[in-house]
Formats: structure tokens, sequence, C-alpha cells
């Protein structure tokens, strides 16, 4: 059975006077990438000091692989692993040597270095100093440090910040494939909605406080998008495709843009075009992006 390993119900959190969460309710189910996005100051730290039991919520329950956190936590760190701040690295050391401390530490075989510097795509460089990797290695070379002793649970706070095109390249394909290669549920919070949609299957979108999306990927975003038809006869397009309910509209380049279509719809269109003998040279399906759902949601919330 695939169980939740995190699960947060009806969590409120105030400082003092002012109300930071309200009712956050969401769940993580376990061996996904969880994305959690929002805004700068929307609440992502928050929930993640909770979730680390680094602060008590003022109301409502957080639940860690199935029991309350309190109950998890300290304790249960070895099947946690996270990254919260800038990681403090020892640049004048390899990444063996860094990472040996943790092994040590953890009382885990010399073998386990190796393994977690192969999932992070770092074994060629483990004999060089880490003065000399870039922000992207370093941050992977963090990641390997946590992954040290298999934690269940991966919680990362904005771990492409800073990261230049190849190092977000490289963390994406690292973060999208570690429950497949290293056994862990991800939780990554972010506000970079390309990031998050390249990566993530389960997606909570957080507004001012509260979550106002929650659910996977492909459902997010629909199988509805829009379809851009070039044609000559756009008015003839136009007429036919509305009386039969389609929203057209025509863009800057005189294409026909026909929104909130699913492909069968699509198939239904180049039909009804061909049967009104309406020639059209090119037809193509976009799915609306993460982008496109966030910018919504966050228009209906600053609206209500
Ligand atoms: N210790 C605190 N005392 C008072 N207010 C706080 C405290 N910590 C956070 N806040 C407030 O709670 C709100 C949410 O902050 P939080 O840091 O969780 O947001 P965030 O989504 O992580 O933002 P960012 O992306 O900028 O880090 C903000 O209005 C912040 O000012």
């Amino acid at each position: 059975m695939n169980m939740n390993v995190i699960e947060f119900n009806q969590v409120s959190k105030s400082f003092q006077y002012h109300k930071v969460l309200s009712d956050v309710t969401f769940s993580v189910a376990q061996n996904s990438v969880f994305g959690f996005l929002g805004n700068n100051g929307a609440g992502k730290s928050t929930v993640i000091k909770l979730m680390l039991g680094m602060l008590n919520p003022s109301h409502g329950e957080i639940r860690l692989f199935n029991q309350p956190v309190k109950q998890v936590l300290p304790a249960g760190f070895v099947n946690i692993g996270c990254i919260v701040d800038t990681p403090v690295l020892y640049e004048n050391l390899t990444a063996s040597e860094f990472l040996s401390f943790s092994q040590r530490l953890k009382n885990l075989p010399r073998k386990e270095i190796e393994r977690v510097l192969e999932v992070v795509d770092l074994s060629a460089y483990k004999k060089q100093s880490i003065s000399g990797y870039s922000l992207g290695m370093k941050q992977r070379l963090a990641i390997a440090n946590t992954l040290l002793g298999s934690p269940k649970l991966l919680i990362l706070d904005e771990p492409t910040n800073g990261l230049d095109p190849q190092g977000m390249q490289d963390m994406r394909e690292l973060l999208k494939y570690l429950p497949e290669r290293a056994g862990c549920t991800v939780f990554v919070s972010s506000h970079l909605l390309s990031e998050i949609e390249r990566i993530a299957s389960h997606i909570a979108v957080i507004h001012g406080g509260e979550i106002v999306k929650q659910d996977s990927l492909d459902n997010l975003k629909g199988t509805s998008g829009e379809l851009r038809i070039s044609c000559l006869a756009l008015s003839k397009a136009n007429v036919v495709l509305s009386n039969a309910n389609f929203h057209c509209s025509s863009d800057q380049d005189g294409d026909l843009l026909v929104s909130k279509v699913t492909r069968e719809e699509c198939a239904q269109v180049h039909h009804l075009l061909s049967k009104n003998k309406v020639d059209f040279w090119q037809s193509s399906f976009c799915q609306q992006s993460l982008e496109n759902v966030f910018m919504k949601v966050s228009h209906q919330k600053a609206a209500s």
C-alpha cells in the first residue's frame, strides 16, 4: 500500500497576532516528488519548519510516516534529510573527505560514500577539492551528504536558487529520479514554476498562507489546451467553429486560436474545417502550462 510520508491536517500558525498559515491541509505520497509552490512570503519556509519540528503549529496536526511529528523527531531524523539553508561545505576538502564526516558520525560503512556520490553523479570528481566545484556541484554534494544512510524523505527549500542553467538542469535530473535511484520521497519548495513543472509528480500551491491547489501535475494542468491553426479563411473558420461551440480568437500573427480543447476535440476541429472546405496549412496543440494554472489561481485568490 502506498502510504503518505507527510500529512498536514488543518494546520494554522500565528506569530503573536499575525496568522501566516490558515488550515493548511496536504499529503505527500511515498516515493513521489512533491513540488511546493508559492511566491515570496507565501508560507513555504514556515511549513518546512513545522514539518521539521523547528516550530509548533498553533492548530492542527502534522504527521510524518503516519505518526505525529513530535513522536518521529528527533529520533526519526535518520529517515529525513533536509537542506533548508545554504549548506556549509569545507572547501579545502575533497568530496570524499567531506562526506566521511557524516559517514563516521552516522556509523555507516565507507562504501556508502561511493554510493551517494554515484547517485548525485559526482564520482568522477570525488578526489578534487570542493573549492573548484561549481555551485550546482556543491548543491549536489550537499544532497549526497543528506543521502548518507538512505533517508526515506528528503526536504529541500529552493534547491535551484542561484544555479546557472546547467546547474539547474543537473539538479532537475537528480531530483526527478531520486525516488527511483535512492528510494526516497522528495519534498521540494520553490517559487520557480518552470522548475517544479519539470521535476514534480505532485504539486501544492500555497498563496497567502493557504493551500489553493493540490493535485498530481497531470490533473493540475488538465488535459485541455490551446489549438493554433494557420489558415487563410480566418473568419469562415471562426464562424464554423464558433457555431459548434468552440471558443475562438485570433492572434497578432493572423492564426486562429481555439481555447480549452482536449486532444479528442482537436480531431473534431480538423474534421469540421475539412468538411466546410476551410483549408489550413498548420495546426498545433499546446497543453496549458503550470504557469497559466498558477497565475489563474493567484488572480482568483487575490480577487476573492
Ligand atoms: N518568526 C517569525 N515571526 C514573525 N513572522 C514570521 C516569522 N517567520 C515568518 N514570518 C512571516 O510569515 C510569512 C511567511 O513567511 P515564510 O518565510 O514562510 O514564506 P516563504 O514562502 O518561505 O517566503 P520566501 O520564499 O521569501 O522564503 C511572512 O509574512 C513572514 O514575514
